[in-house]
Order: C-alpha cells, then structure tokens, then sequence
C-alpha cells in the first residue's frame, strides 16, 4: 500500500521514466535525493562513476579526499550516514567515469522442455516404449509400485514428491528420467543430498549406463574443480550435491556450484530426505529451506523431485508445497509406512542385555546372518559389542591396520559382533562397514549414524536396545531390514521404567533457548535504521512549507491517516541487508549453529515474511596498502567503498589520516551506500589490480593493495524501522516456536513410549505364532494411524507426572540446590544462566559449556538427569540469584546481568514474568 502510494505520487509527478521529482526529494529506498522511491533503479541498475584518475601526481596527499555527498551524488546512492560531513564535493565536477561494469545478476536460464507432453485434461499420457528400454538399460525387468507414476511425471516436466518406505526404490525415480533426458539433449540432473560421507558410494553404486559426479564441502578444490569440467564437457548425466555446497552455510560459507553460464541446463533437481524441507518434520534443515529458491532463481529449475521415506502428512504437504507440486495434487506418491516383510515386537525385558543374548541366540534371532543392534549412546555400542560377543562367544574383531598390512588369502573367521559410531575414525568406520556388507561381520552395534544410505539387500534383523526418538526414526531404522522383500525381524526393547525417556529428553531440551537469548538475536536482525527518521524529516519539511506543493501534503497526510488505521502495514523502511558473524553470535547465545539458523529460517517463514535470508557472507573487509597511507588516500578517491568506509570512520570520530590499513563491515557499508554486497566486494577486489594505485614503475599486476575478507556470517535483509510492539511479538513469536516445538517433541516421544508399550511383551521369548503377528499387526497399524493422520487427530499428549510424592519431591530439590550451591562455590570465576546448570546436571553440551571440559567433571554431568529440565532451571536460577545477593553483586559484569534477567518457562503466560522490550 505505501508503494502503491508513493507510485501513485510518482506517476502524478511525471515520475516512471523520467522524473518529477525534485532536487531536494529523497527516495526512501536507496536514500538519494533527485528521485522518488518507485523510480529507484537500484545501484546495480546505476552506472557508478567513480573520482577523477589523478594517480601519479605529486600533490595527491595534498588532494581532499571524496566526501560522502559527492560519492552519493556520483554513485546515486548513500542515504543513511551522509548528514555533517562537511564538504561541499567542490571537486565533483571533474570526477569521470569508473572502469567497473555494472553489476547485473543473471538471469535464470530458460527451463529445459519436458521430455513427453502433458494429454488431454493436463494427464501424463501413457507410458511410452522408450521408458522402458531405459528401464532394462538400467538393469530391471519391470517398474516397483510407484515408480512408474513418478517417473513418467519428470518426464512430463512435473514437480513430485515421493513418499515410500526404505527400499522401495526411490532412487530409480530420478535415475531413469536423468538416463532420458541426457539421451535426449546434453543436460544434467541435479540430486541434493545430505548423505556427504556416502555421495562417493552412491556415485559408484550408480548403474553402469549413467555417469555421475559429486560436489560437498569436504572435498579439496582440485577435485571439485576436476568435477565441475566433467559437467561442463557434458559427461556426466547427475550431479550429486549437498545442500550446504549448493546453498551455503556451515563451515563451506558460500555455494560451490558454479553460474548457470557454467553448467549445461539443468533437466530437473532431485532433493532426496525431502522432509528436511519442512520445518515440521523431525529432523529440519534450514539450508534445506533455501534449496529450492536458489535453484529456481540461479538455475532456472522448474520441475523438482522430492524423496523421503518418512513423512507425515503435514510434513508430505508442508514440502509438497516448497517444491511447487499443484495442491489439487497432493502428495503424489505415497505408500504404506512399514514394509508387509517386517515382522515387528517390542518387549519389557529387566535385564535387557540377557535378553538380548538370549534373543540373537534363540530360534527367531538366533539363525538371522545380518543383524543391526541400535543404541542410543556411543559408550553403550562398545559395551553391547563386548557384551555379545563374550556372551556368544564370537572372534574379536581383526584391528583395522593389522588386517591391512597382511592381507589373507583365506576368507576371514566370520566376526560376531563390532561397534559403529560417530565417534570412530573415518578408517575404523570404513572397515565395519566394509565387513558387514560382504557378510563377515554378523551383527554390528550402532548409533543411529549407521544404516543411512546403506544399500544391502539382505539385513534379515533389526533389533532396537534402546527405545528411538519418534516413530519417523523408528521406521527409518527398521527400514534397514529386508529390502530385498524376503521376512526379516525387527526388535524393540522397551524400559519398563522409562529409563530412555530420560535419556531422549535431553537431545529435545538441548536445541531449546531462553527468551532472553531471542531477545538478543532480535536486536541483533532487527538493529533499528533511520529510514524513520529521514521519512519523519522529509515529512517535517513539507509540513513546514519547504516543500510548497499542496498535492504532496495531501498525500502525506493520507498516509498519515493510513499508518494511524494500519501502523503495522505502513512500512517507510524497505529492508537492509546485515551481516551477523556465526562465531560470535552463536557464543553470545550459546546456541548452535543450527539453531539460530532455525530461529531466522521462523522469521523468513513468517507470513509477515520478516526477513530473507541469503547465503551466508564473509562480513568483515581488511584493506591493506602496503604503499602506505597515501596509496589508502588514492584508493579513497578511486572507489567509493573506501572513501565512504574512510568517511564512515571520520564521523565515528576516529582519525585515519596516517593510517594504511583499514577493517570494516562490508555488508554494513554496502547497506549504508545503498548498494548490493556483491557490487561493493567485486569494486573492493578489483583495486588491487587498479592501476591507477600502481606505485613507481611496477609493471602489470597487483600493485601493493590487499583486500581479504573475513568473518562469516549470517546474511540477511531485514526491517530497521519495527516499533517496541513489534519487536515484542517477534519474541514471543520465537519463544512460542521454540517452546512449542520442544512440547511437541516430548509428547511425541511420550505418545511413542505409550505405543510400543500398548504392543509389548512381557519378555522377548517366543509366545506362538499366531499372537506375535497379531502384535505386529497392531504395531503397524498404529504406525500407519501416525503418519496417515491429520496432527489435530492425533491430539497433544497430556505430560505425565512423575510418581513422586511431596516429601520425596522436596529432598530431591533440596540435594539439586545443594548442588548448584556446590557447583558455584567450585566455578566461582565463570558465570552461568540457570540453563547452563541445567543443562550440565542433564549431560547436554552446548558452545560455551561443551560436553568434553564440563563432562568430565562427574559431579555433576548427567546428575540429575531423570529431574524435570524446566524445574532444574528455575531451581538453578534461584540458587544463582541468591549466591549473588550473598556476594552482594546484583549487579556485575555484562555477563552476570544475563542471569538476573527474568526467565520464561514453557507455560509461563503471564506478562510478569516477560523481561522488557530490548527496544524500549
Ligand atoms: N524396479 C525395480 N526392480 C527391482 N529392483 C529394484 C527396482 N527398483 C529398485 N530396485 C532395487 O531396490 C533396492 C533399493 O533401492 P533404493 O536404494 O533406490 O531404495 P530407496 O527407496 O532409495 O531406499 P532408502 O530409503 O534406504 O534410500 C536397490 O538394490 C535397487 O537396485
């Protein structure tokens, strides 16, 4: 509505191509005077003329430096920090013009034709004979259900999500349409994969006729570089890609994928863990988020194809939805959630490791060849491992380096039983995977880090020692099993007690945050601008008669009317870009990465859209001139980004008259001009071959200068104008998010314990026939009720009370208080939030208080762990205040304020307990 307006202003005013306004109007968008806001081009669409070359002259120092005004007025640009400068840009006039190209993002390139036409009614027209030549090229005889349908909508240029359990063969729906469609024409299919540590063994695994090549942010840049040129040459027919290194972010910092001048045409993108898209699926990826926008937007992509084996409804719709499948669709291929090969128990067992020796000895377990043993925790793998094969008397596993340095002609000794997990090294992994693929090793101990992307046929058991996180992880586990469609067993084993609950908790409470924390962050994305301020001052002036134009106050004051009806639509501020380094933040919140990706990834989700998140920067610019400062002087009055930089530096006070070197936030500056970043960064690398700052008689190249970037960051465009009210409910909206989430997460981990014991045994030993299939029946059933229904049916899971009467409830506070008591008379020199001490009581690490220093201390790591977090919290925070109050510092470092600042709990819905606004 304030554009239509200003448009409207701009239209009455001769504005569009020419303009009508005048010398003295400033636009809002870019900040420049001499146009309105809807003729603003932008700077790239500007020419950018730069100061006059006056590069070798003796008098340079002796020149004055540009002045903000006048690169504004040069540049067309630089609102926000030009007032009391104080020069007149007397030199302006002689200033010619740059030699820096315009900056133009590229445009998409044109989507390649679908290979078959859409038939009457916009149907996929039958299966042609060509499909299925491709089919047995590809090496099968006929098309698993489901696969045709999606196959044929690729190739019809349609956009599909593919829902099918493990092993189902999804892979073959973007193998076969890659196959066609690079027969056809020389282009390539893109397939996004998380898997990093797999992608060479999924390349490999690929059938002979396709070729492909992977690209992931582990990989040295030789062998991207050697990757990218077998695109380029049109040899391979799939790319394989991780998120991160098509979008960004993590340690890659930005993209490795190349322009889309640089790579054949894109055919159609295949996201495979497709859920991962979604913000409510259980395993959530930010950069996920930003795949489909960057392929739509760099590569022009139309048609996507998205595969997961688990999701639930919402979350099939939610990713529907983002890869731009039609909502008449729906999900377009979805299949039951457990494979009828499984057959499926969970048992009560006591003493579960008997158990388990029991189970893989006795008659159902007992003659299974391949078994994968699941444990929540690394330690326990080992232990397990150890457990069985003393217990089934089984080889010790052969050590990784002696089995290579003599390698035996004999097959080796079947190996009974060895642990997998994150923790191993890359080479230990190696080799119990290795092992247990060619049938050497029968049964290996995992975490969870085992199974993904493993393609063996014939797993015949699956056996749980620890109950899983939620039914989503649950089925994909069990999806290990059988693949080849021949039975194969699966077994739970459930703690009677609850005892895994506990021990789930944790991961759920781990990515949890504390209001004040978002409070924070807030400040940060949303640091206030003076777009206001310039709008305000604008508005003033023609209030006060400078501009004597009785139309524009008429149309000022209709917005008036309209921000007073509307305050929260009237925008005057149009988003600035930011820059928020990762390391910093993510010590100053004590949040991963992760997490505060998912917080801003919210505000992007927002329907009020409140910010947009681009591919993480490196924010901080070092400018050197080893030519000293007269060589920084004549960069000044080549490039505006300097010259403004330098400016920027005056007004803040500080003097770089001798100075030689220069370090300043590029976004900041960039943002400040009213230019894109990647403008300002191309203009700022460019001075080093400038010639113009070549000094004495050095030939061609570098000439002394040296600009190197650093420091990444989050990058963002975001609102600088929100009012106090706004940011509040930004806040709250945040911390609704995140208690929301951690609620839903515990009940569904409370709805899964209930399931499994609904279905259980007693005990693990054989019960007949006839009643473990009527048990397993039930549990898929139940399965299949989870992901088949709609989340309001499911209904929110009431929390459970601990059993726990008031006297016990009380000597457990008071040891947990002594503790904290303890903990802060040892730690009397660190500071601490009442989180942090929960979380060390819970045996969850975090970047301020990692699990390797503070859980080694046993004292206190993982103490109270079966004790509510939030109750831990608020007990904590209590002991903290009071051990303050003692010492008498109730006010301290900036640190220990942050422990003084009311905390909200999950529940707390009472303003009282809110902290203030962060703007007020
Ligand atoms: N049409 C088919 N006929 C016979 N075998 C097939 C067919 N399609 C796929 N397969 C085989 O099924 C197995 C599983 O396929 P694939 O790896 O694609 O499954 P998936 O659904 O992607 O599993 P996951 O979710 O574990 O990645 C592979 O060995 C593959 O060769």
């Amino acid at each position: 509505m304030w554009k239509q307006k200003w448009r409207k202003k701009a239209e009455r005013f001769g504005g569009g191509g020419g303009s009508g306004a005048r010398s003295s109007d400033v636009c809002f968008k870019c900040g420049a005077t001499g146009h309105w806001a809807s003729e603003c081009r932008g700077l790239e669409a500007n020419s950018v003329p730069l100061p006059e070359d006056r590069g070798g002259a003796e008098d340079e120092e002796d020149l004055p430096l540009p002045t903000l005004e006048e690169v504004a007025r040069r540049t067309n640009s630089t609102c926000r920090d030009l007032s009391g400068t104080g020069d007149d840009g007397e030199n302006a006039e002689n200033i010619p013009e740059a030699p820096i190209p315009p900056y133009e993002p590229p445009a998409p390139p044109a989507p390649v034709e679908p290979l078959y036409t859409l038939g009457p009614e916009g149907k996929v027209q039958e299966t042609p004979r060509e499909v299925f030549e491709a089919l047995k090229t590809l090496g099968y005889s006929s098309f698993r259900p489901g696969q045709e349908v999606a196959v044929m909508r690729i190739l019809s240029g349609l956009s599909t999500l593919v829902v099918l359990s493990t092993g189902m063969g999804k892979s073959l729906c973007y193998q076969l349409p890659a196959y066609l469609y690079h027969k056809r024409s020389k282009c390539i299919t893109l397939v996004v994969s998380p898997l990093v540590s797999l992608m060479d063994d999924q390349v490999s695994g690929l059938p002979p006729c396709l070729s492909a090549v992977c690209i992931h942010s582990n990989m040295p840049k030789t062998q991207r570089d050697a990757a990218m040129e077998k695109v380029r040459r049109g040899e391979a027919q799939v790319l394989l890609l991780s998120p991160e290194a098509l979008v960004g972010g993590g340690a890659a910092g930005c993209g490795y994928l190349p322009g889309a001048d640089r790579l054949p045409p894109v055919a159609f993108a295949c996201v495979d863990e497709a859920h991962c898209v979604s913000e409510w699926s259980h395993n959530f990826r930010p950069c996920y988020l930003r795949l489909c926008k960057v392929l739509r937007d760099r590569l022009g992509v139309r048609c996507f194809l998205g595969l997961t084996a688990t999701a639930t409804l919402a979350t099939a719709r939610d990713v529907a939805q983002h890869l731009g499948v039609l909502p008449e669709e729906g999900v377009t291929v979805r299949s039951a959630a457990v494979p009828p090969n499984l057959r499926l128990s969970v048992s009560l067992d006591t003493d579960r490791d008997q158990a388990l020796v029991s189970l893989l000895g006795g008659e159902r377990f007992g003659r299974l060849d391949s078994v994968i043993v699941y444990c929540t925790r690394r330690e326990e793998t080992t232990r397990v491992a150890a457990l069985i094969r003393t217990r089934l008397q089984g080889p010790a596993p052969a050590p990784a380096g002696k089995a290579k340095a003599k390698p035996s002609v004999r097959p080796q000794p079947a190996c009974l039983a060895d642990s997998y997990h994150a923790g191993l090294t890359p080479a230990e992994r190696r080799r119990v995977q290795k092992s247990f693929m060619s049938g050497r090793l029968r049964v290996v101990v995992a975490t969870v880090a085992f199974g993904m992307g493993l393609d063996k046929p014939d797993v015949r058991g699956v056996i749980h020692y620890n109950m899983p996180k939620n039914f989503e992880s649950y089925v994909q586990e069990i999806g290990r099993a059988g693949r080849d469609g021949e039975p194969a067993h699966c077994h739970l084993f459930l703690d009677p007690e609850g005892g895994d609950l506990h021990e789930l908790r944790r991961h759920i409470h781990g990515d949890a945050v504390d209001f004040y924390a978002i409070q924070k962050l807030v400040q940060k994305v949303f640091a206030p601008c003076k777009c206001l301020e310039l709008h305000r001052k604008h508005h003033d002036a023609v209030r006060g008669g400078e501009v004597e134009d009785a139309e524009i106050a008429e149309i000022l004051e209709e917005e008036e009317d309209g921000a007073a009806a509307k305050p929260s639509e009237q925008r005057v501020c149009y988003k600035h870009e930011r820059a928020i380094p990762i390391q910093e933040t993510v010590e100053a919140l004590d949040l991963r990465e992760e997490g505060i990706e998912t917080l801003l990834c919210y505000l992007e989700l927002h329907p009020r859209r409140w910010l947009e998140l681009l591919p993480p920067t490196y924010s901080s610019c070092h400018l050197r001139c080893y030519g000293g400062h007269r060589q920084l002087r004549a960069a000044a009055r080549c490039s505006p980004p300097v010259a403004v930089a330098l400016a920027r530096e005056r007004l803040a006070g500080k003097d770089r008259g001798a100075a030689d070197a220069l370090e300043f936030d590029v976004v900041a500056l960039s943002d400040a001009m009213g230019w894109e970043t990647a403008l300002v960064k191309r203009a700022l690398r460019q001075l080093q071959w400038d010639p113009r700052l070549r000094r004495g008689d050095r030939g061609v190249g570098k000439n002394g200068v040296m600009v190197e970037f650093g420091n990444l960051s989050f990058h963002l465009r975001a609102y600088g104008d929100l009012a106090a009210h706004e940011l509040d409910s930004v806040c709250d909206f945040l911390h609704r998010r995140v208690v929301g989430r951690e609620k839903a997460a515990l009940a569904q981990l409370r709805a899964c314990f209930r399931a499994f014991r609904s279905v259980a045994f007693q005990s693990c030993d054989p019960h007949g026939e006839e009643e473990e299939e009527e048990r397993s029946s039930r549990l898929k059933a139940l399965l299949s009720r989870y992901f088949e229904s709609e989340p309001a049916a499911r209904g929110e899971e009431e929390e459970e009370e601990e059993a726990l009467d008031d006297a016990q409830r009380q000597g457990w506070e008071n040891q947990i208080r002594a503790d904290v008591r303890h903990f802060l008379a040892i730690r009397h020199d660190e500071t601490f939030t009442g989180r942090a001490i929960a979380r060390i009581f819970h045996g969850i690490g975090s970047p301020c208080f990692p699990a390797d220093v503070y859980g080694r201390d046993r004292r206190f790591w993982r103490k109270h762990l079966a004790f509510d977090f939030h109750r831990l919290i608020r007990l904590a925070t209590e002991e903290i205040l009071a051990s303050r109050e003692a010492r008498g510092t109730t006010r301290g470092t900036a640190g220990s304020l942050l422990i003084l600042i009311p905390l909200r709990f999950p529940g707390d819905n009472t303003g009282a307990a809110s902290p203030s606004s962060p703007h007020q």
